[in-house]
């Protein structure tokens, strides 16, 4: 442990990639982001988790003097596809990851905010997938993800030049929801989070999962599950807590029951 630091208060894990000069995302860091995934998925201390970096950068992505010991090209597709489970495991976790990135994210750091959630930019943060300029591809799920938040023209475009977008542009393009400046980017980051926080953790797994289903699943399959996870919250005691807090015009408590 050390690559990540930890911070956790009122709801809120604060995941600081910790792994000077670049954050790169050498194995260490991986093996120890799964950890993490672990231990809070039934802390109920937690309730949404942002990720960002230590110093310059939010992550430079993999680990490219790690590349130079791989022995063969089936040990390449396998580290690129025990990233590719690890960033699926964010995007299907079920509590919200917010990515709040400053300095660059760059190759699989973009690739890691990609899978999160929901991202925050500073407007001169620099996002993008230079793998090309390495005779490499990207290789955690880049080339999949990134078309679905630019398009698949931008995309093609951002992979072909290695060129990064700006935090600026990021969200005029749909890629991150909203750029702050750098020295505001964690407080805001803490303060969207903190709304997650306070709503039901019941309500927003079921979100998540409804949101994710499109990936594998029918428009009809996803209305049915709607359907069935609407139901399936009838019952509990959040459910009960937020309509009676609305009939008695106070703030509901929500416990995740
Ligand atoms: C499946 C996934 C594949 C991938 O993710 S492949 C990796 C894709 N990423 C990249 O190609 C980014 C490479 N890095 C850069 O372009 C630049 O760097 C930066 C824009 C991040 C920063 O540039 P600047 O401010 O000029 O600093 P600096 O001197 O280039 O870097 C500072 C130190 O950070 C190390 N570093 C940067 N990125 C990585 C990385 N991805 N893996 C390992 N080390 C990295 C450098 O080597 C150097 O180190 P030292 O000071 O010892 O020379």
């Amino acid at each position: 442990m050390g690559l990540l630091k930890v911070n956790i208060s009122d709801f809120i894990a604060i995941v600081t990639i910790d792994n000077a000069p670049a954050n790169a995302l050498a194995s260490g860091v991986l093996k120890e982001l799964s950890n993490l995934l672990d231990e809070f998925e039934n802390n109920e201390a937690v309730r949404v988790i942002i990720l960002h970096g230590e110093g310059r950068f939010f992550s430079a992505g993999a680990d490219i003097k790690e590349f130079v010991q791989v022995p063969s090209g089936e040990e390449f597709a396998k580290l690129a596809s025990n990233g590719q489970d690890l960033f699926e495991r964010v995007e299907n976790y079920s509590k919200p990851v917010i990515a709040a990135i400053h300095g660059a994210a760059l190759g699989g750091g973009l690739e890691l905010a990609m899978s999160c959630h929901i991202r925050l930019v500073t407007n001169d943060a620099k996002l993008g997938l230079p793998e090309l300029q390495l005779g490499i591809i990207p290789g955690f799920g880049g080339t999949q993800r990134l078309p679905k938040y630019v398009g698949t023209g931008r995309a093609l475009e951002m992979m072909l030049t290695s060129e990064p977008i700006l935090g600026s542009e990021a969200v005029k393009l749909g890629l991150a929801n909203h750029a702050h400046p750098e020295e505001k980017l964690l407080e805001e980051t803490k303060a969207l989070a903190s709304k997650f926080a306070q709503k039901s953790p019941n309500s927003v797994k079921a979100v998540i999962e409804l949101l994710n289903i499109a990936k594998t699943e029918t428009y009809q399959n996803g209305m049915k599950k709607e359907a069935e996870l609407f139901g399936g919250l009838f019952g509990s005691n959040d459910a009960k807590e937020g309509i009676t807090a609305f009939i008695e015009k106070r703030k509901p408590n929500f416990t995740g029951k």
